[in-house]
Parts: C-alpha cells; sequence; structure tokens
C-alpha cells in the first residue's frame, strides 16, 4: 500500500508536480530514475561490498579513518541511547568505518547500517550519503524520502567531510531503523552531525599539519582553544596549503580557491604576525581584523620541531648497546635504561620491577651482557628451587664471577630463603639481580619475605612502567611487528588507535600474542581492525567445538545471538565455525 504510493509519488515528481518534497530530496528522486536508471518500484536489498573491496575501500580512507575514529566514537556515545548508528562512508559511498549496537547487529546489516554498505546514489537510490556525495551538503532523508523501497523504514542524516585540499573525502551519517514520523525531529540529528565533521576535518587537518603554522579561527573567544570553527595551514611565506570547509566559507566570498592565497588578501595580519596569536596569549587579544572590516578571534599553532631525543637517548643511542634496543621516545624509560647502563659494571645488587610482561627478564639479560664478558650467567626460575635443589642451580661451589639472575624472587619458597641468604655469603662472587611483580618491601613488612635477603637483593631497584603508561608503545608496535613480518606487513591507521588505546594487563606478552594473531589472520600486506582480536580478558576460554555447535544449534544458527550468549563477537563466532567446520544447515 505504502509502496504504491512512493512509487506514485516519485511518478508525480518526474512529471514536475510538487508533493511537498525537500529540492534536495526531488532532486535525488529525478537522478535516480533519469540518470541512474533505477525503479522505484524495485525493492533491492542493502549492497554489501566483499571483505576484499572493503580492504581496499578502508585501505584508501585510512588518513581520514584515524582522523574521525575519536569524533565518531564520541558521536556514538551522544546518540547511542537514542539508538542511532554513526556511519562513515568514503567518497564513493562504500561504509569504511561504523558504531552501532551490537545486540541488532543482524537487523543493521539487513539494512545497510553496517561496514562494507554501498550507499552510493547510482545503486541505492536516495539516501543521504548518496545525496551528501552529489551534493557536497549536509542532508536528512526520512523515511520515504528513500527512493528505494527496502529502505523506507530508516532516518538518516548525513554531513560531508571535505579533506585539507577541499575535496569530498568523506561522508559522517547517522540513522535510525525506526523514528518518529515528522522529519523535524532530526533537526537535532543534523545539528549533530554538521559540527561532528566539522570536528574531524578540523582532527584530519591538524594530523598533516605538523610541520606548518596552522591559524585556527572562532567567533567566540570561549571556544577558539577548544572548539574552533575553522582553520587554515600556511607555508612560511604565509600562503595557505590546506583549509577546513568552515574556512573556506568563511574567507571565499568571492568564489575562488583558498588555495595558494596569501593570509594578507583575507587578513589584516601577516605571517610575521601568527606569534603573537599564540596560546600563551589572553584569548581576548587575539583578535584577528577581517579585510572586509569584520573581526574573528585567532589561534596559531607554530609548526612541531622534528622530535629530537633527549641527551639521555642521544648518549644510549650512540653506545649502540644491549640496553638501546628496549625503549623508544619514552622519557621515563630512558631515564630508567640511563640508570641501568650505570649499574650494569658494578656488583650492586638488583631488583626489576613491574608488572608480568613489563619486560623485567629481558633488561635483566641486557645488564648482564651490558655488564661485560667476564661474568657468566645463572638464571633460575624462584618458584621451582627447594632446599634441595638450590645448591646446584647457582653453580660449581668456589670462586666465579656470574650473575644470579632470580626470576619472581616473590615466589621463592619459604624454606628456601634463608639457605639463599647463607649462600650468597659464602659466594660473593655471585651479583644477584632479581624481577618482582609485587611489592617486596610489603612481603617482608608482613614477614612472607626474609628480611635479611630482601636486603641483600635491593641494592638499587629498577621500576619498569607497564605498558599503558609507555610514551613509545608505537615504537615497541613497530619492532614487534617488523620481527615478525620483516617488514612486510604494517598497522592500518585505525588498528594502530586501536592497540594504542588498550590497557594491556598482560604488557608485552599480550601484545606479542596479539601480533602473532594479527599476523595469521591478515591477508594482504596491512593489519587492519578485523584482524586484531579482542583484548586477552575479554575472550572467554576456548569453547570446545561440539558445544560451539549446540549454542549455534540452540541459537537458530543466529550468530549474532550466539556470540552474545559465548560473550564474544560475531567474528569470532565465524572463526571457530570455520575452525570446526561446521556451517548453518541448508
Ligand atoms: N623491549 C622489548 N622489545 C621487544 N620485546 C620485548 C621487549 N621487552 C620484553 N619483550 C618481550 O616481551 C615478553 C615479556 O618480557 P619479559 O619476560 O622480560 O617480561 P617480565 O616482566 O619478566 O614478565 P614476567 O613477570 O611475567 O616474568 C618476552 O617475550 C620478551 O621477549
Amino acid at each position: 500500500m505504502i509502496a504504491r504510493h512512493h512509487v506514485e509519488e516519485i511518478e508525480r515528481v518526474l512529471e514536475g508536480g510538487a508533493t511537498g518534497r525537500d529540492s534536495q530530496v526531488a532532486d535525488s528522486w529525478k537522478r535516480c530514475v533519469e540518470v541512474h536508471g533505477l525503479d522505484p518500484a524495485r525493492a533491492d536489498p542493502a549492497h554489501i561490498v566483499t571483505e576484499t573491496e572493503l580492504r581496499e575501500h578502508r585501505m584508501q580512507a585510512e588518513r581520514m579513518i584515524a582522523s574521525a575514529r575519536s569524533g565518531l566514537q564520541s558521536l556514538f556515545r551522544q546518540v547511542a541511547r537514542q539508538n542511532y548508528t554513526v556511519l562513515l562512508t568514503d567518497a564513493k559511498g562504500v561504509c569504511v568505518d561504523f558504531f552501532g549496537d551490537p545486540d541488532f547487529e543482524d537487523d543493521l546489516r539487513g539494512a545497510g547500517l553496517f561496514m562494507g554498505a554501498n550507499w552510493s546514489e547510482d545503486l541505492a537510490g536516495t539516501s543521504a550519503a548518496g545525496a551528501c556525495i552529489v551534493t557536497g551538503e549536509p542532508v536528512t532523508i526520512h523515511q520515504d524520502d528513500h527512493f528505494g523501497n527496502a529502505h523506507t523504514a530508516l532516518s538518516c542524516t548525513a554531513a560531508p567531510v571535505y579533506d585539507s585540499l577541499g575535496q569530498l573525502a568523506a561522508v559522517l551519517d547517522i540513522s535510525l531503523l525506526q523514528s518518529p514520523s515528522p522529519k523535524s525531529s532530526q533537526n537535532l540529528a543534523m545539528s549533530l552531525v554538521t559540527s561532528s565533521a566539522r570536528r574531524v576535518e578540523m582532527a584530519n587537518l591538524m594530523a598533516q599539519s605538523r610541520r606548518e603554522w596552522v591559524l585556527r579561527f572562532s567567533a567566540s573567544p570561549e571556544f577558539l582553544d577548544v572548539d574552533p570553527e575553522a582553520a587554515v595551514t600556511l607555508d612560511g611565506a604565509g600562503r595557505i596549503i590546506g583549509f577546513t570547509r568552515g574556512a573556506e566559507k568563511m574567507f571565499r566570498g568571492d568564489g575562488g580557491s583558498l588555495l595558494g592565497q596569501r593570509l594578507e588578501t583575507l587578513l589584516d595580519l601577516s605571517v610575521d604576525d601568527l606569534p603573537d596569536l599564540m596560546r600563551d596569549r589572553p584569548t581576548e587579544d587575539r583578535v584577528v581584523n577581517l579585510r572586509d572590516g569584520g573581526a574573528l578571534f585567532g589561534h596559531a599553532i607554530a609548526p612541531q620541531a622534528p622530535r629530537t631525543a633527549g641527551a639521555l637517548t642521544r648518549r644510549l643511542r650512540q653506545s649502540g648497546g644491549p640496553l638501546d634496543a628496549l625503549a623508544g621516545a619514552d622519557p621515563g624509560m630512558q631515564r630508567l635504561l640511563a640508570k641501568a647502563e650505570r649499574l650494569a659494571p658494578t656488583e650492586v645488587p638488583l631488583l626489576l620491577c613491574g608488572e608480568t610482561g613489563s619486560g623485567k627478564m629481558r633488561l635483566a639479560r641486557a645488564v648482564h651482557v651490558a655488564g661485560g664478558a667476564r661474568r657468566s650467567l645463572i638464571a633460575v626460575d624462584c618458584a621451582a628451587l627447594t632446599p634441595e635443589s638450590l645448591p646446584d642451580a647457582l653453580g660449581p661451589a668456589g670462586p666465579c664471577r656470574a650473575t644470579l639472575l632470580l626470576r619472581r624472587v616473590e615466589e621463592l619458597p619459604p624454606a628456601v630463603q634463608p639457605l639463599l641468604t647463607s649462600l650468597l655469603d659464602e659466594r660473593p662472587g655471585l651479583r644477584p639481580v632479581a624481577t618482582c611483580c609485587t611489592d617486596l618491601a610489603l612481603a617482608m613488612q608482613q614477614g612472607r619475605f626474609h628480611t635479611p635477603l630482601f636486603y641483600r637483593l635491593t641494592g638499587a631497584t629498577l621500576a619498569l612502567p607497564p605498558l599503558r603508561k609507555r610514551q613509545d608503545l608505537g615504537w615497541l608496535l613497530d619492532r614487534l611487528l617488523r620481527r615478525r613480518t620483516q617488514g612486510e606487513k604494517r598497522l592500518s591507521p585505525t588498528a594502530r588507535a586501536d592497540l594504542t588505546g588498550r590497557v594491556w594487563p598482560g604488557n608485552l606478552h599480550e601484545l606479542g600474542r596479539l601480533l602473532d594473531v594479527a599476523v595469521a589472520l591478515c591477508d594482504g600486506e596491512v593489519i587492519d581492525l578485523p584482524d586484531l582480536p579482542p583484548p586477552a580478558e575479554q575472550a572467554v576460554a576456548p569453547v570446545a567445538e561440539e558445544s560451539l555447535e549446540s549454542v549455534l544449534e540452540a541459537c537458530g544458527w543466529n550468530m549474532s545471538r550466539a556470540a552474545r550468549r559465548l560473550g564474544v563477537n560475531r567474528s569470532t563466532v565465524l572463526r571457530r565455525m570455520r575452525r570446526a567446520g561446521l556451517t548453518p544447515p541448508a
């Protein structure tokens, strides 16, 4: 019934009749029939590209996806309770990033509100993303504004995202599976999506402009530093080499391109005045006069100098020693390594503490190597020691020089502790280097660790930071990945952003295992989000294949439902099905 009315209304619009639709909708309907040759009577389902095609689209849009990710996340946080789905499509209309309620995954996929859905107008008919790509303007396509009968329950609002050269690069879309009838119910959605698109453009421009001056503008001083409306990037001569859509609208009164224009032609300002607009000046003093007599507030951001290593880093780098390979540009790690380098050739006992996987054993071995060749290495696992095995584990009695590497000294059985104390006294050539995951001083105070032994082990303490606090996590990611793939695979910016945002309770142990999985799952050269397993603590214990089958059966082979029941995501269920050779009944 509704479908027939819908087709008849489209026919009336084609014949030039007025039906009260927005001109954006009527224009798109005409294009659908006259340019794309689509049939309004057909109810085509959503078009989803293949996995390989999706990879290519994501690879080409990877910079924009990375710039947009936190904007998408914060937009989703704002609208998720109202059941909106947030999509980012590329300039061809293919959804390359997505945030939606996993409880409705199947419905969202069916409706095309999903990763890989292609919303280009020539394929999907009138949609918010498709119309936005054609017109370059924000648009709401509400319910039966959609051309295709299959989409007339949806309400979608989209805004264009332009790159810093003024080219349409992506579309930000928020959509509802079901919505209230009046189109005006989406007015707030429109203002949210347009301001989010502006922030994404700003993030993208900032990410690309680290080596140039950026000048940001706001009409109000309060928002200048936190949420400016527009920005331009300038070369050393004050010529515009990048801009946001907001700046184009603000300055391009004459319709010409902003690219290459000198700052002086738009503002009563030259590149030499930019230092006066930096953040150390009060906001109200940072007034910029426009050539047409108006005024704005300006915030200039100086080019960031290429990262130079601090004195300690430089010293360690020059040494090229075994400690050098343990950290990138993390100031805390560099200080720790400088200390370790000084302590390495001495006889001072060392206690290396930190969470599991923070790299204590690795550091201990590097300290031994950096200490010089005239010492042997005796490494023991403390939990496995007994009073009987201890003397042999410490090597032959008599004069010797060795590093005694005591792994997890807090696990030393109580009966072994006094014995180790006396053996250390008998063999002064043994230099203890102990690793520890817990507070050993507290254990001693509580009577759980032998006090004389504590003071024999703690000459100097080096505390390794957990991974989540390290500023060189990106460096570590590359290093660990290079070791696994000899440089043949790299991380996409979104995968990298995902990994650098994780908490890593298992530290380097967890990171290493994750990269092993990602490398195994990734087909091409770029490891992307779908290749990354979820954080280890979220993954449940592996399910036996037969119980997976019974769960699937109980859920009518609905993978989303089975995933929810197992507490894993849908792709994990798919992977396990493939591994177990399970296929849904025909
Ligand atoms: N700087 C580094 N670069 C690359 N890999 C590292 C680095 N540091 C540690 N690793 C690797 O990370 C893993 C964990 O390191 P390590 O065994 O030294 O941690 P730990 O703190 O001693 O752990 P635990 O307390 O559980 O014994 C090891 O596989 C190690 O080879």
